[in-house]
C-alpha cells in the first residue's frame, strides 16, 4: 500500500497564513487525524450505568474523502465539544450511524458519509485549503468559522427557512467529516468569515450554541423576545445558557439564570445577569425538580427576585425541568425548547398551559441567516465567546467527558491544527476594545 501523504506541510502553511497559490501547491493529504466513533462499537454501553465517552471516542487516522463541487476542505484550527458529540459517543438516543446510512440513501453526495466510523464535531474555525469546482465566494486561505446547519438548497422546503427542509442535517452529527479533526469537509454555504478579534479556539466554540440561542430568543421563528421581557434561563453558565444570558441582556430583556452552584452564580452575575437562582437551594429534597411543588417553589423564588413571572422560559433539559418550566411561565408566555438532556418523555400539567394561554415552541439549530446574524454580533464585540477550557485533539475524549459529566462551564474547545492557544487574532485593536477580561470571563 502507498505511504499516506503527510498532513503536516499543508497544516503548517494554513497556520502561518499562506496565500491561495501556496496552499494549492501543497498536496492534500490522503489521510488525517480525527476523533471518531466506530460502528462496530454501537452496543458498547448496553446495560451500563456510566456510559463513559472516553471508551467510545477514538483519535486516529481517517481517509480524506472525495470533495463534491459545492464543498470545501478546511484545515481545522480549533473545534468545540457540543452536547451532540456526547449523544453521538453514547450512541443515544439513536446511534448516529443510522443518520449516516439514511444520508447514504440520498445518492453519491450522501453515500460518501456512510462509513464504519463517524468523525464528529459541529463547531470549527479554520482555514479553507481546497474548494470544489462550484464554489464561487470562497478561496484557499480564507479564515472562517463553520455553521453546523447543513441545508440542501435544491430542496424547496428550505426556501423560506433552511431549517424547514426535510433534508436538513446537523453537520458532524448527522453527517460525517465533522469538526474534530485536522481537516473537515463542509458545504461552502456553511462558511462565515471568522470574527477578526477572536483566537481560533474562541471563534471555533461559538456558532452552534450562540446560533441556537439566537433562533430561540431573537429570530422570527422563536420566542421573539422584546425589551423588558423576563426570561428564565436554565443552566445559565452552560453552552446554550451562557449565550442566552448575553442575548437577553443585549436585547434589553431581564434574564433570570438558574445554576447549580455559588461559583456558577457568580459567573452569571459577572455577565451582568442580576437575578440568579441556585437550584440546589430550592429545598426540593430527593425528587429535585420533579417534586410536585417544584414549579410553585421556583415561581415563588422568581417572584421574590424579579416581581413578575417569566414571559419566556429557555428550555432544553426536558424531563426534569419541563413541568416547572410550563408552570412558571407567565399567562400568555412561551416555553421554547430545543432539547431534552434529562429525558425526552416529559410530563407536565396541561391545565397550566391551556388555562393560562401559554405556548410551547419547538426549536432546532438555526438557518444560515441566523448563523450569519449571530456571528455579526460576535464580530461587533456585542456577544462574546464563553470559552472555559482547551484540550489538544488527542484528548478530545477527555474534553467530551468533561461536558458529559457537567464539569465544565460555557464552552470547551479542542485545538486541532492550531500551534497553541491564543493564535489567529486578526484585529488586535478590536480585541483590546472588547477587553481580555470580558473574553476570558469563563476561563478557569
Ligand atoms: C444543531 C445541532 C443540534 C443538535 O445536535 S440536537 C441534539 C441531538 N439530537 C437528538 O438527540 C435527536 C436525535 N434524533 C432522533 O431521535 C430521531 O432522528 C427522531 C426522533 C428526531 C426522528 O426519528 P425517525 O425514526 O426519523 O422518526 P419518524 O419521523 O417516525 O420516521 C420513521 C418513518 O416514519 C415516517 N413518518 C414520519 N412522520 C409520519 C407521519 N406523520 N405519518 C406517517 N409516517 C410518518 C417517516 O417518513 C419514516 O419513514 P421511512 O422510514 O420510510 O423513511
Ligand atoms: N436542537 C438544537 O439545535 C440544540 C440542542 N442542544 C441540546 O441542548 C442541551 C444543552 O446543550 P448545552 O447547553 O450545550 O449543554 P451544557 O452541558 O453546556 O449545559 C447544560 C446545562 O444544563 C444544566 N443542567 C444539567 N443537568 C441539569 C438538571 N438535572 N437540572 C437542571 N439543569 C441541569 C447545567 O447547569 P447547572 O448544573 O448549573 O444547573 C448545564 O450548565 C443538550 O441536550 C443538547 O443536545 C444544544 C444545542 C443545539
Amino acid at each position: 500500500m502507498a505511504q499516506p501523504a503527510s498532513s503536516g506541510d499543508l497544516l503548517e502553511a494554513a497556520r502561518s497564513g499562506a496565500g491561495e497559490q501556496e496552499l494549492l501547491d501543497i498536496d492534500l493529504p490522503t489521510r488525517f487525524r480525527a476523533a471518531f466513533t466506530r460502528k462496530d462499537e454501537v452496543g458498547l454501553f448496553d446495560g451500563q450505568a456510566d456510559k463513559d465517552v472516553r471508551r467510545s471516542l477514538h483519535v486516529g487516522e481517517v481517509d480524506m474523502p472525495e470533495l463534491a463541487p459545492d464543498e470545501v476542505v478546511v484545515a481545522v484550527m480549533a473545534a468545540a465539544i457540543n452536547f451532540n458529540t456526547v449523544w453521538s459517543a453514547i450512541f443515544e438516543p439513536v446511534p448516529t450511524f443510522a443518520f449516516l446510512e439514511k444520508f447514504g440513501r440520498q445518492g453519491w453526495h450522501g453515500a460518501r458519509h456512510d462509513l464504519p466510523y463517524h468523525v464528529l464535531g459541529s463547531d470549527a474555525s479554520g482555514v479553507v485549503v481546497r474548494t470544489g469546482s462550484g464554489v464561487k465566494s470562497w478561496k484557499p486561505g480564507d479564515r472562517v468559522v463553520i455553521s453546523p446547519s447543513y441545508v440542501d438548497e435544491e430542496d424547496h422546503g428550505s426556501y423560506d427557512d433552511g431549517m424547514m427542509s426535510e433534508t436538513q442535517l446537523a453537520w458532524g452529527f448527522e453527517t460525517n467529516f465533522g469538526a474534530l479533526g485536522e481537516f473537515c469537509i463542509a458545504k461552502a454555504n456553511q462558511l462565515i468569515r471568522k470574527p477578526a478579534h477572536l483566537t481560533w479556539e474562541e471563534a471555533g466554540s461559538t456558532t452552534l450554541c450562540a446560533g441556537t440561542a439566537y433562533r430561540m430568543l431573537v429570530g422570527r421563528h422563536g420566542a421573539r423576545m422584546k425589551q423588558g421581557d423576563v426570561v428564565l434561563i436554565w443552566g445559565a453558565t452552560g453552552g446554550l445558557g451562557s449565550f442566552a444570558t448575553q442575548l437577553v441582556k443585549n436585547g434589553g430583556g431581564i434574564p433570570v439564570g438558574v445554576v447549580s452552584s455559588e461559583e456558577k452564580a457568580a459567573l452569571v452575575r459577572a455577565q451582568g445577569c442580576e437575578h440568579v437562582i441556585n437550584r440546589n437551594e430550592l429545598d426540593l429534597g430527593e425528587q429535585g425538580l420533579r417534586h410536585p411543588k417544584a414549579g410553585r417553589m421556583l415561581g415563588e423564588a422568581i417572584r421574590r427576585l424579579v416581581g413578575e413571572d417569566p414571559g419566556i422560559v429557555f428550555e432544553y433539559l426536558g424531563r426534569e425541568t419541563f413541568g416547572a418550566s410550563v408552570y412558571v411561565a407567565k399567562r400568555g408566555g412561551t416555553i421554547i425548547t430545543c432539547g431534552s438532556s434529562t429525558g425526552y418523555k416529559h410530563e407536565y400539567d396541561n391545565r397550566f398551559l391551556w388555562m393560562r394561554l401559554k405556548s410551547i415552541i419547538g426549536s432546532h439549530g438555526f438557518n444560515y441567516h441566523e448563523a450569519v446574524e449571530v456571528n455579526r454580533l460576535i464580530g461587533l464585540g456585542m456577544i462574546h465567546p464563553t470559552l472555559s477550557a482547551v484540550f489538544p485533539l488527542d484528548e478530545a475524549a477527555e474534553a467530551t467527558r468533561a461536558v458529559q459529566t457537567n464539569q465544565h462551564v460555557g464552552k470547551v474547545a479542542v485545538l486541532c491544527a492550531a500551534g497553541g492557544e491564543g493564535e489567529g487574532v486578526d484585529d488586535p485593536a478590536l480585541r483590546e476594545r472588547v477587553g481580555e477580561e470580558r473574553l476570558n470571563l469563563f476561563r478557569r
